[in-house]
């Protein structure tokens, strides 16, 4: 017995794509095809499980196993982690019908956080891309958390999710980031005490000017990037500066935690369900100078102003509690939002591949090129998009901005303009300073 587990080992490590010795008792073994069915794990995968756990190796079985040839190439350099290295074939008749063939790949940084921690678990659930397609996770982390990324592959194994496919974990963009659909930048440095706010523009920005080279030289030429690291609207400019060949509308920087939030606090004030509110906009910085606008939303398809008679409320309190909701949190938990934030960020992917219902519309930070309500065109800016389903948006043209709004939007965008100059060395633009307006503007989370 001990011989032939030694045997098996040997074989099992032999180097990537070499066939296996023992094939013929191992016909169920195969490797990393695009399709594959539920989990039925032979006696040989339950062996590569154990003994491919935290290694790095690619093994094909020559007995139904594709070809070198065949078998689509991981990201060079990138490393599938342990069970996601061994794919279980299963007979053509077992395998779930129903399943789309194509995975989507999906990349995320910051992967060993808290927000990551319970975004990934969704992803992998099918709760973003629905329950017959498949998914590919490709995990970026650092030096500092190179241990804890292998933890959260750890958790993904033991979690069972049919529909995932592969986990690639790695610590550099260029090889995590190939052939992504979907990158989801999360990592960023985090706000210290004491550190200025243009200090932290300066050190993310460089986070995400690197990513944003790594996004175009190896990502999908249609990857669709949701920048959640903060100063997310100015990451998100930086990123998509400095990748070229990805159309600028693909970036989005995330304002769909602070859309919820106000949907939230206006059903709470009405005595509604939450589902019950509709077409609230956040428009501008992810900042504490975003405007939750209350004029165009509504409640029960009617406009809020006329459910909700407590102007004073409105203007007077419901804009603060949403602007300064994150920092609340961050004082009764000592961190910030990571649930919520995991939620929102599923929310706003599921809102470019699933139809916008009819005469709605969700708020993201997009490139504001060519936007209807004269915003500076050259700014991620959050705005009422609808989309078809097809990843794609358009910005939603007509709102009415009265005065009240008017004023406050304003105030977000000279914020972001500010941001801009502070990170011209970062998007190709010279005589860039930094003078934010109050000396130092501030994140949700931060008071
Ligand atoms: N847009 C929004 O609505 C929201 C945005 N956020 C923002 O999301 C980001 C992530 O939050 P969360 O997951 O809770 O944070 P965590 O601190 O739990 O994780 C952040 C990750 O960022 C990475 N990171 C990259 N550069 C640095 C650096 N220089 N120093 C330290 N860590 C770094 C780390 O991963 P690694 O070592 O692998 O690089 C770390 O795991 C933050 O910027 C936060 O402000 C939070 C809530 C809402
Ligand atoms: O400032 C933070 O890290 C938290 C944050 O963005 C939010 O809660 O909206």
């Amino acid at each position: 017995m001990a011989a032939a587990v030694a045997a098996s080992q040997a074989a099992l490590f032999k180097s990537p794509f070499q066939s296996l010795d023992s094939c013929d008792e191992q016909k169920s073994v195969k490797f990393r095809s695009t399709f594959h069915g539920s989990r039925r794990i032979s006696k040989a995968a339950r062996w590569s499980r154990h003994l491919l756990a935290g290694q790095q190796h690619r093994i094909s079985c020559s007995v139904n196993a594709p070809s070198p040839a065949q078998a689509p190439p991981l990201p060079k350099g990138a490393e599938c982690y342990g069970v996601f290295c061994v794919i279980y074939d299963l007979k053509e008749e077992e395998k779930p019908k129903s399943w789309k063939k194509k995975l989507v790949r999906v990349a995320v940084s910051g992967a060993a956080g808290t927000i990551s921690n319970h975004l990934l678990f969704k992803i992998a659930s099918g709760e973003v891309f629905g329950p017959d397609q498949p998914v590919a996770l490709n995990l970026l982390g650092s030096e500092r958390s190179k241990e804890a990324l292998e933890g959260v592959a750890m958790e993904l194994e033991d979690s069972l999710y049919p529909l995932l496919r592969e986990v690639i974990i790695g610590i550099d963009p260029y090889e995590v980031f190939r052939d992504a659909e979907w990158a989801l930048l999360i990592g960023a440095k985090p706000r210290g005490p004491g550190m200025e706010r243009a200090d932290l523009l300066d050190i993310n920005g460089q986070i995400f000017a690197a990513q944003g080279k790594a996004l175009n030289e190896v990502a999908s030429s249609n990857v669709k990037v949701v920048v959640v690291g903060n100063p997310c609207n100015t990451n998100a400019l930086i990123c998509m500066k400095n990748a070229p060949r990805i159309p600028n509308k693909n970036f989005h920087a995330l304002t769909r935690l602070d859309e919820n939030r106000a949907k939230c606090q206006l059903a709470l004030k009405a005595g509604v369900f939450y589902d019950n509110v509709s077409n609230v906009t956040i428009w501008g910085n992810h900042s504490t100078t975003q405007v939750p606008d209350f004029l165009n939303a509504k409640i029960n398809g009617r406009p809020v102003k006329e459910v909700i008679t407590d102007h004073k409320w409105l203007e007077e309190q419901f804009t603060p509690t949403v602007q300064t909701r994150g920092g609340v949190l961050i004082k009764k938990w000592g961190r910030s939002s990571a649930a919520s934030t995991a939620v929102s960020i599923v929310d706003a992917m599921k809102s470019l591949v699933q139809p916008t219902p009819p005469g709605d519309w969700f708020s993201s930070g997009v490139y504001a090129a060519g936007n209807p309500y004269g915003i500076d065109g050259d700014l991620v800016f959050s705005l009422p998009c609808r989309s078809k389903g097809d990843g794609d948006y358009e910005i939603v043209p007509g709102l009415h901005i009265d005065k009240y709004l008017y004023e406050r939007i304003k105030k977000s965008e000279d914020e972001l303009i500010a941001e801009r100059k502070c990170v011209a060395h970062l998007i190709g633009e010279e005589n860039g300073f930094c003078d934010l307006p109050g000396g130092d503007t501030m994140l949700p989370g931060e008071q």
